[in-house]
């Protein structure tokens, strides 16, 4: 086991690299299924669950073959995925239970294939996370689904149809459009989440060949084809990974410039709530300057939502960033009922946060205090280094595999910045 520790108060400043973005990769990889020939994957991030998946499409029989573009902090891989035959329509518990993004998987293999077999991926520390839109879906455009012994089976040729989602899923809308691709009819997707990642997936789907009208907007329609083929596709930068640094550039007093393609864009759901906290950005020629604006961040009111909403992967980040604000915050989480593991972490760090249901009260304070922490997700572990970097004194933060499904090069990133931050093995090596 290993944790990181960081010695806070140190003012981080200079040019921070932002990643290829996991939530857009990890859909992207399972595209790779839907085509005989191979697609190329640029700008793939350096994570656990990218290593998760690649294992997962290998085990169904796709050809993976890497390209190293070097290991310079900044630089992505460049992945072929080509999935000449399925060897097997099974993604078996063992796989899944590590990712829940593994259900991504589905839409393809049923469509290619006429059947899938899946685990059902269960809850998480952030909630339950059912996977029932998915499967309705699937249904409503010429699938059957069996449930049996913890798994899904999904089978039948794939008509199309109208699928109209009575909340917005990120995960079911890129299933569905996958799947979708290569059924016999049109499919219309409708309440579809918009998020930046699946209109990265529907354009790397168009280069692939497949038909796609409405992208960016709730309305999706489909117009399936026989075959999807080679492409080439560069994955958008982390627009979470980019907030995240932001919110630690303000927190320590510092500037770093987030260097990355079009982040303002990326950045649209986190933007405005950002900048209510006094954070100012600068757009610069090779990406953006972010600093605090103002003597101390501001107190903010902020919602979850769906895309282009305040999201929810920035919840724990922004609460950390609460913590010492001028005033008071509130900040209230609707997509996950478990999302606030966070907050006695933080509190153990002097923070000053109430929680009643699914509202936070932060009362800003001056100064954090270094502890020993643990977080049970990828961002609530976020929110523990970003306070240690603020925080008087020295902060150990445990349980990082979290970290590493999610930040490309944490430390080495926060380091090359000015943070004093180091990764040891628990056992003090
Ligand atoms: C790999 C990836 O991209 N993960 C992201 C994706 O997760 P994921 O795709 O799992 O999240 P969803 O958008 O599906 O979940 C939104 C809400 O819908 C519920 N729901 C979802 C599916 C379903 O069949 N039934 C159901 O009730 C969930 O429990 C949750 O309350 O979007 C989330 C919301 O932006 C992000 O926090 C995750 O980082
Ligand atoms: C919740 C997240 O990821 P996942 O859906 O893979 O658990 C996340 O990226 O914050």
């Amino acid at each position: 086991m290993e944790k990181i520790i960081i010695e806070g108060g140190h003012r981080l400043e200079g040019q921070l690299p932002i990643s290829g973005a996991k939530n857009a990769a990890l859909p992207l990889m399972c595209a790779g299924l839907l085509a005989k020939d191979g697609l190329t994957l640029h700008n793939l991030p350096h994570l656990a669950d990218i290593r998760t998946l690649a294992s997962l499409l290998i085990e169904l029989g796709s050809n993976i073959s890497y390209e190293e573009e070097g290991w310079d902090i900044g630089s992505g891989q460049t992945v072929t995925i080509a999935a000449p035959t399925i060897k097997s329509t099974t993604a078996p518990y063992d796989m899944v239970r590590k990712m829940r993004a593994s259900i991504l998987v589905l839409g393809p293999l049923l469509a290619r294939e006429g059947e899938a077999i899946v685990s059902l991926p269960g809850g998480c520390a952030i909630g339950n996370r059912p996977i029932d839109l998915h499967l309705k879906a699937f249904e409503a455009i010429g699938a059957t689904i069996e449930l049996k012994d913890g798994y899904v089976r999904a089978s039948g040729k794939l008509t199309g149809g109208t699928v109209h989602f009575p909340i917005v899923s990120v995960g079911a809308t890129e299933n569905i459009l996958m799947a979708a691709c290569l059924a016999q009819g049109v499919t219309i997707i409708e309440n579809a989440a918009k998020e930046p990642e699946i209109t990265d997936l529907a354009h790397c789907l168009i280069a692939m060949g497949a038909k796609i009208s409405g992208i960016g907007t709730a309305r999706l329609e489909v117009t399936g084809v026989r075959d999807l083929h080679a492409a080439e596709y560069t994955v958008m930068p982390d627009r979470i990974e980019a907030g995240s640094y932001a919110a630690a550039a303000a927190m320590t007093g510092g500037e770093l410039e987030l260097i990355g393609d079009h982040l303002e864009a990326g950045l649209a759901g986190s933007l405005d709530i950002l900048k209510q906290a006094g954070l100012t950005f600068t757009e610069t020629d090779r990406g953006l300057i972010a600093r605090l604006g103002t003597d101390r961040i501001i107190g903010i009111n902020a919602v979850t939502q769906p895309y282009p909403g305040f999201p929810t992967d920035m919840q724990a980040q922004l609460m950390a960033m609460m913590t010492l604000c001028d005033g008071a915050s509130v900040i209230t989480e609707t997509i996950f009922e478990n999302r606030f593991m966070h907050v006695p972490e933080l509190s153990r760090m002097g923070a000053d946060i109430t929680v009643n249901g699914s509202t936070a009260t932060i009362r800003g304070i001056k100064r954090l205090l270094g502890a020993p922490v643990m977080a049970t997700d990828l961002r609530a572990s976020m929110s523990l280094v970003l306070a240690g970097l603020a925080a008087e004194g020295i902060t150990e933060v445990n349980r990082i595999y979290h970290l590493d499904r999610g930040y490309e090069r944490l430390v080495q990133k926060l380091e090359a910045c000015g943070a004093k931050i180091s990764r040891v093995r628990s056992d003090g090596v």
